[in-house]
């Protein structure tokens, strides 16, 4: 039995810089991932199966549109004789929810099935077979702080940037990508004239540069997503008022926010009281980098 962890995709900055002629939106974002997230184990053989369970099971569904069993599927296109098998997904983070918990859980499908076949880390049918699953699939095949580019097919190098304690807010109102791209109302060919992304270089210092830089720095999708579910707009609040928020963010196209806390410390008191007065929300700590 081989076993990986898929965690959340932040995007602690996401500029859009327009529309390209295919339909899809050109972006600019610098992503970040949490410890824990959904578990993934395989027991290698020669039939592909998935069986789901935990907290947000069947919100994710265990059909054939599966984005794991869709990412094993676009990989055995390129790998002839690729050794399949059974997998089972505990999944726990919100579904529909701007943190890219299908799309981790395809990439911790694809490092499973490399690792049944003895396939190295950086064989291109991997990238490749990520592609085509969807677009966030690539940044989170090596789940490390790194920029992603064009509709996401393009990712950087890994970023060693200092971890970063943070509060994960969703406020429960699936939100759908499409959905929340449509409302930008970009025409195919059209650019946003978004300025560059604020430089962040690999070992900046945690305090003073790289918070400077993603303050200087945006969502370009929260706005939008704020029409769709409005209870953003009030989890933003939430966040931004809590004793050492240093910066609250949505991720994605929502609806989970994020703060940067200065101590893990603080972050954890600062879940604590929000989750006291919101039951309902989804609300945890982690250290993003
Ligand atoms: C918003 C982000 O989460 C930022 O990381 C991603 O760009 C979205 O990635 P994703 O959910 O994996 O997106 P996909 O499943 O590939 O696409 C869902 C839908 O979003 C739209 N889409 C997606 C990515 C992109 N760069 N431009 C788009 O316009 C398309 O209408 C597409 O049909
Ligand atoms: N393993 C999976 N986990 C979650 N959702 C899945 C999975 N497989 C397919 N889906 C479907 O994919 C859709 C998007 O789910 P996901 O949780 O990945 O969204 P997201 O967090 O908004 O993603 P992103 O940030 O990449 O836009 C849901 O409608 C869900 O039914």
């Amino acid at each position: 039995m081989l076993a990986t962890r898929a965690p959340a995709k932040i995007n602690l900055t996401l500029h859009i810089l327009g529309r390209r002629a295919d339909g899809y939106h050109e972006l600019e974002s610098l992503v970040a991932f949490s410890g824990g997230g959904d578990a993934l184990r395989l027991a290698p053989g020669p039939e592909l199966s998935l069986a789901v369970d935990g907290p947000t099971a069947a919100a994710a569904g265990v059909g054939d549109d599966n984005l794991v069993l869709r990412a094993a599927r676009r990989l055995a296109e390129r790998v002839p004789g690729l050794t399949l098998g059974a997998f089972r997904l505990t999944k726990y983070l919100p579904v529909a929810a701007g943190i890219g918990g299908g799309s981790s859980d395809a990439a911790a499908a694809l490092r499973l099935l490399a690792a049944a076949n003895g396939l190295s880390a950086d064989d291109p049918r991997l990238m490749e077979a990520a592609r085509a699953t969807g677009s966030d699939v690539p940044v989170c095949l090596t789940p490390r702080a790194r920029f992603m580019r064009g509709a996401g097919e393009a990712v950087g190098a890994a970023l060693s940037l200092p971890p970063l304690p943070a509060v994960l807010l969703n406020p429960g109102a699936p939100v759908a990508t499409a959905a929340v791209f449509k409302r930008l109302g970009l025409a195919p060919g059209e650019r946003t004239g978004a300025g560059s992304h604020p430089a962040i270089t690999p070992g900046m210092d945690a305090e003073a540069l790289l918070l400077a830089a993603l303050r200087k720095s945006r969502n370009d999708m929260e706005d939008a997503a704020c029409l769709e579910a409005p209870v953003i707009v009030h989890a933003l609040a939430v966040l931004s008022a809590a004793r050492g928020c240093r910066l609250a963010r949505m991720s994605g196209s929502g609806a989970t926010c994020f703060a940067i806390f200065s101590t893990p410390h603080a972050a954890a008191t600062a879940a604590a009281a929000i989750a006291r007065q919101n039951p309902g929300w989804w609300v945890k700590t982690a250290v993003l980098r």
